[in-house]
């Protein structure tokens, strides 16, 4: 080993004093810069390390001779002084700076903050600039994951089928997103700031809704699912699942609501048009046999002790003759006029029900016996003059027996029967008529 280099590793301390410049010369102020736990750097007006500290040294990574009377680009790359330049070139203009850097020469590598600060002379020029390391890679790889995870955040509330919004305790509009535009038709400028209740829901939910944004912001509940309708920015009426949560700071307040929103028209529209197709008779859309059983059963159990429920059981006349001369289609389209135009003559309240291949069912509440024979003569009436097939001018009539609960039957099952022995005595009395049930439950 030659004797400069033992002079360089090891100086001794009184030559050392004499190499070391300006602030640091000072021998106060050197104990103070050689206790700093931080690694700190004097640079010259040439941007070369002049003085350095026990930590710069562990912190550099090199050994002093390596260090002393290089530049920053020489120690650490043309990256790294590309990255310090600027807060160098503020230091030596006499201001303070500061900038971060990636330190590639560590493993892993690791963020510092680097302060930079001037060191002015006594003739008030700026010899030379002192730079101190702070290790912030713990602060500053925490932030970037913060703000990634928000990123992320932010984008898969963006790409989710989920509309979100968010409203403040006076339920104002804070956030709208990306989808909620889309699903709801108005867009995150013409919502922000405005109250939930602004607009889209329907005049008639209002109430209702804001009761549940109150019970939320009281912190009555937590969360609240519920389908709903809404109209459009465009007007249409679309059906939308609405997932409310309450959100609530440190202290346990309510702060804000957290929705998201869902359209769920096509699920609506699939629902309905399955039940229609269980409900319904696939030939003429009156109700299915059994569907108007159900009704029959849910009218007599809710039946009070005034209520009149009437049952008329209705059977073409002559339909097998259509069908044999007129064929099965042409037949088809007489059984759906016929239905139609029954159902047409019926109230609101009233059911229809096809129960066989001719056969139907009406239910009706009525006032007396009389408003039931009033009934079904006007559906023998209506079947007579829709039964009619213009290309061979034949017709089809219909016999109508009619029964009435709970003066002719209680039960279903016997309702039923004894409006079909109305019938039959309706055919038997030559057709294209009506009859009324004639045993009454009393026996009168
Ligand atoms: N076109 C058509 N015909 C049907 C359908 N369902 C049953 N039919 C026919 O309807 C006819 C019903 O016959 P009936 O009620 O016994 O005979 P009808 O000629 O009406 O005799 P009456 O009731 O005594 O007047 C039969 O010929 C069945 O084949 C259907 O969905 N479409």
């Amino acid at each position: 080993m030659s004797d400069s280099s033992t002079d360089e590793t090891m100086p001794a301390d009184a030559d050392r004093a004499e190499m070391l410049p300006g602030l640091a010369a000072v021998p106060e102020v050197r104990s103070l810069l050689e206790a700093v736990d931080l690694p700190i750097g004097r640079w010259d007006a040439e941007g070369r390390l002049t003085f350095f500290n026990p930590p710069y040294v562990s912190w550099a990574r090199r050994a002093p001779q390596e260090l002393r009377g290089r530049t920053l680009a020489e120690l650490y790359g043309d990256e790294a002084w590309h990255a310090a330049r600027p807060a160098f070139d503020r230091g030596f203009s006499g201001h303070q700076a500061h900038y971060l850097r990636l330190l590639r020469h560590l493993e892993p590598p690791r963020w510092a903050r680097i302060q930079v600060f001037p060191e002015r002379g006594s003739n008030g020029r700026i010899d030379a600039i002192y730079t101190i390391a702070h290790d912030v890679h713990d602060d500053i790889t925490a932030a970037m994951a913060l703000k990634r995870s928000n990123w992320l955040l932010e984008q898969a509330l963006d790409n989710l089928p989920w509309g979100v919004i968010e409203s403040n305790a006076d339920l104002i509009i804070t956030r709208w997103s990306h989808s909620a535009e889309t699903i709801l038709g108005y867009t995150e400028t013409e919502r922000l700031g405005t109250h939930r209740l602004a607009m889209g829901v329907p005049e008639e939910e209002r109430a209702r809704t804001l009761a549940v944004y109150e019970r939320l912001l009281r912190g009555e509940i937590d969360s609240w699912v519920e389908q709903a309708q809404y109209i459009r920015k465009d007007r249409r009426r679309i059906w939308v699942e609405w997932t409310l949560s309450a959100l609530r700071d440190e202290e346990g307040h309510v702060v804000s609501l957290l929705t998201f929103v869902r359209d769920i028209t096509h699920q609506i529209d699939t629902h309905a048009r399955l039940l229609h197709r269980a409900e319904r008779d696939a030939l003429t859309g009156v109700l299915s046999r059994r569907a108007v059983m159900e009704r029959l059963e849910t009218a007599l159990a809710r039946r009070t002790r005034e209520d009149r429920l009437a049952l008329c059981f209705i059977d073409l006349d002559g339909f097998k003759q259509i069908n044999d001369r007129l064929g099965h289609v042409r037949g088809d389209r007489l059984l759906v006029q016929v239905a139609h135009a029954m159902q047409d003559a019926l109230r609101r309240d009233d059911a229809i029900g096809r129960i066989g291949g001719d056969e139907f069912v009406v239910l009706s509440a009525v006032a007396d016996l009389a408003a039931a024979q009033s009934l079904a003569a006007k559906l023998v009436e209506v079947s007579a003059a829709a039964g009619y097939d213009l290309l061979s001018g034949l017709r089809v009539t219909a016999s109508v027996g009619v029964a009435v609960a709970p003066i002719h039957a209680r039960s279903s099952f016997e309702l039923l029967q004894r409006a079909d022995d109305a019938m039959y005595a309706a055919k038997q009395e030559g057709k294209n008529r009506w009859a009324l049930c004639h045993r009454r439950i009393d026996g009168g």
